[in-house]
C-alpha cells in the first residue's frame, strides 16, 4: 500500500490518470510498438498471397515463402511480447486506480456524519459505492486499453489504406463513422438501462443484507414468508433489469459491424478494377489482399470503439454517483491533526421535540487521558448524550473542546476531533484489514492484539485478508464489536465516544481490552457508555443518568451519594447484569446529587 495517495483532486477523473503517469508512459511505449506491429499482419498476408501467386507462376520458389514465414513469425513474436507487456501495465494501472479510489472513498466514509450515511441506508450506500468504484476503475482501464488497441490501431490501419488507394479509402471510410454516430445516439439507452440495473442491484444488496441480518427476527415473528416474497420481487426486478441492460450492450457491436462492412462491397468492386488495370491505381494481388485484410481489421476495430463508448458510459454512470464522495480528507498525520485538549461541557441538554427533553443540565470537564463512564437505566439517554458530540441534533448548553464550540466546527474538523463507535460496527463487505484501516497505511496486528482478536483472525482462512461483512464470513456479535473498536483505535481522535463497545464480550476479555484501551488512549478523552459497571471503579469520572437528570462524580463519590448507582454496582459485582426492575426504583434522584 502506498504511503500517501498521490491523487491531488479526487473529484476529477484526470487526476487519477496524472497520479499514474509513469505506468501510463510504459503503456504508451508498449502500446505504440504493439499497434505499429499490428500493421505487419495485413502487410504479410498480402506478401503471402503474392508469393503464392509467383510460386504458381514459377517466378519464385518455396524457399522464398519459407523466408517470408520466418520473418512473419519473428514480427508476430515482437508484437505479442509488446502486447503482453502493455496488458501487464494496463492491468497494473487499473489496480492502482481501484486502490486509490477506494482509499479516498473509505477516507470520506469515516469523515461523513452517521446521520448523512444513514439517511441513504448504510448497506445500500456502501455496497453501491464499492461496486461503483470497481465499475469506474474497470471503465478507466478499458478506456486506456482501447485508446491504444482501438484508437492508435485505427489510425495506423487508415494510414496504410491511404498509401494503397486514397480514393477507395475515402469511400470505404464513410461507413465506420456512421456506426459511431449510431453508437452515440444509442448511448442514452445503454446508459439508462445500465443505471436501472445498477439501482436494482443496490436495492437487491440492501434486501439481501436485511434478509441475512434479520433472518431470525423474521422467523420468530412469522414474517418470513412475507420477507421472502419481497426478496423474490427484488431478485426478479434485478434479473429483468440486468438482462435488459446486457441485451443492449451485447446487441450494439454486431449492428455497428454490419454497417461498417457495407464498405467491403465497394472495395471488392473498385479493388478488382485496380488489379485488372482499369481502376484509379494499379495493384498486384499483394496490394489487393493487404487492402481487404487491413480494412476488415479496421471495421472490426471500429465496432470495438463502439464497445469502448459503452464501457466508458457505464463507468460514467458509476462516477457520477461516487463523485460527491470522492473528497480529499485532511491528512491525519499532517498539520490538520487536532491536538489533545480539554473538554468542557456546560449545562448540556438534548430534546428531540418540544415535549421530549431527554436530559438537561449536564456539566463536566475532562482532560486528555481520562475515561469518563456513562451509565443509567435503559432509554435514559446515554446514546443521545454520546451522539450530542456528533452534532446530528441541536443541543442546548455548550460543549467546548479547547477554544472551540463543537457545533461550530466544520464537518471535517469535527470528524477530526470526535471519533464515534456506535452499537452497530457497520462492517464493510471487505477484508478484515481494510475494515479496520479503511485505506490507512498502518500495521493492523497491534490493533488486533489490542482488541484481543488477533488469535481468532489468524485462524481464519486468509487471516487479515479474510473477507467479512455481508459478502464474506459471518462474525459473532463480539467479533464485530472488536473489529469496530479496532477501527476506531486505528483512526484515533482526541475525543472518542464508545457506545457500549463491550456489551458482547465476556468479563475477562472486557477487562483485557479495557487495559489496552487505557494504554492506547493516553492522549485522548474517552466517553465510555456502558450498562456494565465492573470497570467503573477504574474510570476517572462517572455520569449517572436517570429521568432526564444527571449526576457526575467519581465512582466512590457516587457509591456514597447515589444509592441507586451503588445498588446497581453491587448487584453486578454479585454476578448479575443490569436489570431495571431490581434496582431501587423508589430511590429518588435527589439522593445522587
Ligand atoms: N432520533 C430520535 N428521535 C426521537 N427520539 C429518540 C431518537 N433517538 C432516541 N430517542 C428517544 O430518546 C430516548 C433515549 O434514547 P437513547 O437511545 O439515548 O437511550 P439509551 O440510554 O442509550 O438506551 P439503551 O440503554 O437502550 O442503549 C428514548 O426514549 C428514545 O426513544
Amino acid at each position: 500500500m502506498k504511503q500517501k495517495n498521490m491523487v491531488k483532486q479526487p473529484d476529477k477523473l484526470s487526476s487519477y490518470f496524472k497520479a499514474e503517469w509513469s505506468i501510463l508512459f510504459a503503456v504508451t511505449i508498449t502500446g505504440v510498438i504493439y499497434n505499429i506491429g499490428l500493421l505487419a499482419e495485413p502487410w504479410f498476408e498480402g506478401k503471402f498471397a503474392q508469393c503464392l501467386f509467383e510460386i504458381f507462376s514459377k517466378t519464385k520458389n518455396f524457399s522464398d515463402m519459407l523466408k517470408l514465414v520466418f520473418a512473419y513469425v519473428a514480427a508476430i513474436a515482437v508484437v505479442q511480447l509488446a502486447r503482453y507487456m502493455k496488458r501487464f501495465y494496463v492491468r497494473r494501472f487499473g489496480n492502482h486506480i481501484n486502490r486509490n479510489m477506494k482509499q479516498i472513498l473509505y477516507g470520506t466514509l469515516i469523515h461523513h456524519s452517521k446521520a448523512e450515511l444513514e439517511s441513504e441506508n448504510i448497506g445500500n450506500i456502501i455496497t453501491k459505492a464499492i461496486s461503483d468504484v470497481d465499475a469506474c476503475a474497470e471503465g478507466m482501464r478499458k478506456f486506456t486499453t482501447e485508446v491504444f488497441d482501438t484508437g492508435v490501431a485505427l489510425a495506423g490501419y487508415a494510414v496504410l489504406l491511404f498509401t494503397y488507394d486514397w480514393r477507395l479509402t475515402l469511400i470505404s471510410l464513410i461507413f465506420p463513422p456512421i456506426s459511431y454516430y449510431i453508437a452515440e445516439k444509442l448511448k442514452v439507452i445503454v446508459q439508462r438501462s445500465g443505471a436501472a440495473a445498477q439501482e436494482s442491484r443496490g436495492r437487491l444488496n440492501a434486501a439481501t443484507l436485511d434478509r441475512v441480518s434479520n433472518a431470525s427476527t423474521y422467523r420468530v415473528f412469522g414474517c418470513e414468508m412475507q420477507r421472502n416474497n419481497a426478496y423474490e420481487d427484488h431478485l426478479t426486478d434485478y434479473e429483468k433489469s440486468a438482462v435488459k441492460a446486457n441485451i443492449w450492450i451485447a446487441a450494439m457491436p454486431p449492428v455497428y459491424q454490419i454497417i461498417s462492412m457495407v464498405s467491403m462491397l465497394f472495395i471488392i468492386y473498385f479493388g478488382s478494377r485496380n488489379v485488372l488495370g482499369n481502376g484509379w491505381t494499379s495493384w498486384n494481388i499483394a496490394a489487393f489482399t493487404t487492402f481487404i485484410s487491413c480494412f476488415t481489421k479496421l471495421a472490426v476495430k471500429s465496432s470495438k470503439a463502439a464497445k469502448l463508448f459503452n464501457a466508458v458510459q457505464k463507468a460514467e454512470v458509476s462516477w457520477k454517483r461516487i463523485k460527491p464522495l470522492m473528497k480529499l480528507v485532511p491528512d491525519e498525520t499532517a498539520e490538520n491533526k487536532i491536538s489533545p485538549n480539554t473538554l468542557e461541557v456546560q449545562n448540556l441538554g438534548v430534546s428531540y421535540s418540544e415535549n421530549a427533553q431527554i436530559f438537561s443540565g449536564l456539566s463536566f470537564t475532562a482532560k486528555p487521558g481520562e475515561i469518563i463512564g456513562v451509565t443509567g437505566a435503559v432509554a435514559c439517554g446515554k446514546t443521545t448524550l454520546g451522539q450530542a458530540f456528533l452534532c446530528e441534533h441541536p443541543y442546548q448548553g455548550s460543549i467546548r473542546f479547547g477554544n472551540n464550540e463543537i457545533s461550530e466546527l466544520s464537518e471535517v474538523q469535527r470528524s477530526e476531533t470526535v471519533g464515534y463507535l456506535g452499537h452497530d460496527p457497520e462492517l464493510l463487505s471487505d477484508t478484515v484489514q481494510n475494515n479496520i484501516l479503511l485505506g490507512k497505511n498502518k500495521d493492523v496486528q497491534p490493533l488486533l492484539k489490542a482488541v484481543c482478536i488477533d488469535k481468532e483472525i489468524s485462524k481464519m482462512p486468509d487471516g487479515i485478508n479474510t473477507v467479512i461483512g455481508s459478502g464474506g464470513i459471518r462474525l459473532s456479535g463480539g467479533q464485530q464489536a472488536r473489529i469496530g473498536l479496532a477501527r476506531t483505535l486505528a483512526h484515533p481522535r482526541p475525543l472518542l465516544i464508545l457506545d457500549d463497545p463491550f456489551s458482547a464480550l465476556d468479563k475477562h476479555t472486557e477487562m483485557e481490552v479495557f487495559q489496552h484501551l487505557r494504554e492506547l488512549t493516553k492522549d485522548n478523552i474517552v466517553i465510555l457508555i456502558s450498562h456494565r459497571l465492573y470497570l467503573f471503579p477504574q474510570l476517572d469520572k462517572i455520569i449517572w443518568m436517570e429521568n432526564g437528570k444527571t449526576a457526575v462524580g467519581t465512582h466512590s463519590r457516587l457509591m456514597d451519594r447515589c444509592s441507586v448507582y451503588a445498588s446497581l454496582y453491587n448487584l453486578q459485582e454479585g454476578g448479575n447484569d443490569f436489570e431495571n426492575e431490581k434496582i431501587g426504583t423508589n430511590t429518588s434522584y435527589s439522593e445522587c446529587v
